[in-house]
């Protein structure tokens, strides 16, 4: 579902010259349907970039990022936006919205992207919502002014209300008290059984043995500056 191969960049510092710092190269790794793979390594081995690139944020300088059949390094941006839409979710560890719009808005805007009816939309964001322990009177407001633990589980609804067939987690337990901890652990469990092949960063040691089937280490594909 997710392959990578040869896959190398660098960073261009445009203040320092143009001066081009190559951060990896050769880096390749797959995760099948059904299947968790963390990313680990030290700070700044290359994790949060790798992610990006597959996430297409971050253009790969070579190398193949084919996730679902599409190859994100030489994809249009228009391709890329519709693989985001139905194919690949990402759950970064910051919430990022648009303000002013309300928190059920928020988890439900997945599902409305991809046509499901607004009414099925909003009960699935509130089963979430419910289910990530979110009191329901915060459901009308803005995720903006929430604490960050509140944003973060907004965040997680969000990514989980669309059933991708491949997700990025970055660090998604991070900060999270042990009740709510264990029903992320439980949504990225039920998100294997149907078959989703799930890419994660995630220094909660306990969680990584519990969900992952395997780790890659980044730091074999690092390029000393
Ligand atoms: N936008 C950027 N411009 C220049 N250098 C960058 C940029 N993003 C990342 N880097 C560099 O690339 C390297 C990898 O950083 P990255 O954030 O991917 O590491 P990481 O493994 O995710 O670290 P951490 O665990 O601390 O989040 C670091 O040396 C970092 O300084």
């Amino acid at each position: 579902m997710i392959e990578l191969s040869g896959v190398a960049k660098s960073f261009t510092l445009y203040n320092q010259g143009g001066a081009a710092i190559p951060v990896m190269a050769g880096a390749a790794l797959s995760v099948a349907p059904g299947e968790c793979v963390a990313l680990t390594g030290a700070s700044g081995a290359g994790k949060s970039t790798l992610m990006r690139m597959i996430h297409g944020n971050y253009l790969a300088a070579s190398g193949r990022i084919v996730v679902g059949g599409l190859d994100v390094a030489a994809a249009e941006p228009r391709e890329i936006l519709a693989l985001r839409r139905h194919v690949l979710g990402y759950v970064s560890q910051f919430l990022r919205v648009v303000p002013r719009v309300p928190t059920l808005d928020v988890v439900a805007e997945p599902l409305l992207a991809v046509g499901v009816p607004v009414e099925a939309a909003r009960d699935r964001a509130a089963a979430l919502l419910a289910r990530l322990n979110i009191p329901r009177p915060l459901w009308d407001l803005s995720p903006t002014t929430f604490s960050g633990g509140e944003q973060q589980r907004v965040n997680i609804a969000r990514g989980f209300a669309h059933d991708y067939p491949a997700l990025l987690l970055d660090e998604p337990t991070a900060s999270l008290d042990p009740g709510n901890r264990e029903v992320v652990l439980e949504l990225i469990e039920a998100a294997k059984a149907r078959g989703a092949a799930i890419l994660g960063i995630f220094h909660d040691a306990g969680a990584r043995a519990r969900v992952c089937d395997r780790e890659v280490d980044v730091s074999a594909f690092a390029v000393a500056p």
